[in-house]
């Protein structure tokens, strides 16, 4: 199976938009993992157990592993989702971007050395930068279009021929980098004017959006404005306000209850979109 055909069978699986973000950080874990050698690891597994059945997706960013040394523990982590939750699609959010022959070792080690199904990846380095992923056609390719941080219009919307940039990214994605149908574009729930203009130039094109729980968006702005037609379209990621939902030791209930609230709530709003 592609990674859009997972993402599609995931969505009506588990009646779910909800992509669970998996950003370790030790010192937010409950106290019972201090000690243990593989709590990054152990923590990221008990997480996903408790929440695979109401996600479409996970999204391990390195970053968070490879501060602490743990690309280990996420290529293990990869591993386990895909041997033990097989229809859960998993995105290395990894934001990846230079030229072609850097581009190409980034996808293998996206791809092959930690088997993720898609990758978050820059545009800004131009088409070629980008090849390597988009080659490979049962992949995602999540490109960064309007991002979910309070600098995202410092660049992002500088206007040339007279729109926006990430209009044009938004454009170029949809009409020429997307002749596999793998691409996917990563619009922040913290702007939800952006996601209704970028939705009406891309048609059906996934959206992945940062930007609910810690950050603040909005999720009926979110499934309003940037729903496809047939009320999926959407991958809703959301990290610390899942994984530290309690410190505590019902950490694991407390980061499912979370995940299925944030389903619901977008469920609500999409029924009839
Ligand atoms: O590509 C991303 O995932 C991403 C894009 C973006 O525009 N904004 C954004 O927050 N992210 C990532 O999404 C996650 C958001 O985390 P929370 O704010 O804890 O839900 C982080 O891992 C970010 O690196």
């Amino acid at each position: 199976m592609t990674f859009m055909q997972s993402l599609q069978a995931a969505w009506r699986r588990n009646d779910s938009l909800v992509c669970v973000g998996l950003d370790p950080e030790p010192a937010k874990f409950p106290a019972r993992f201090a000690g243990d050698a593989d709590a990054v690891f152990a923590f990221c597994r008990a997480i996903v157990d408790a929440t695979a059945d109401f996600a479409c997706a996970f999204k391990p960013q390195i970053a968070h592993f490879a501060a602490l040394g743990a690309e280990d523990a996420l290529q293990r982590l990869v591993a386990y989702i895909h041997a033990t939750h097989p229809g859960v699609p998993v995105i290395l959010d990894a934001k990846r971007g230079d030229i072609g022959s850097t581009a190409q070792n980034y996808a293998i080690e996206a791809f092959d050395r930690y088997g993720a199904d898609a990758v978050t990846v820059n545009p800004y380095l131009g088409r070629d930068s980008l090849q390597p992923f988009l080659d490979r056609a049962d992949k995602g390719v999540v490109i960064l279009c309007r991002t979910s941080n309070a600098g995202a219009g410092d660049l992002q919307d500088l206007v040339v021929n007279g729109r926006p940039l990430y209009q044009h990214v938004a454009a170029k994605v949809a009409r020429e980098w997307n002749a596999h149908g793998n691409c996917l574009l990563v619009v922040g729930a913290t702007w939800p004017q952006q996601l209704r203009e970028v939705r009406a130039i891309v048609g059906d094109v996934p959206f992945l959006v940062p930007g609910v729980g810690a950050q603040g968006g909005d999720v009926e702005a979110v499934v309003t404005n940037g729903c496809t037609t047939d009320g999926t379209g959407l991958l809703v990621s959301s990290s610390r306000a899942i994984l530290y939902a309690s410190r505590g030791d019902d950490f694991a209930d407390a980061a499912r209850a979370a995940t299925l609230a944030l389903r619901d709530d977008i469920n609500r709003h999409r029924r009839g979109v």
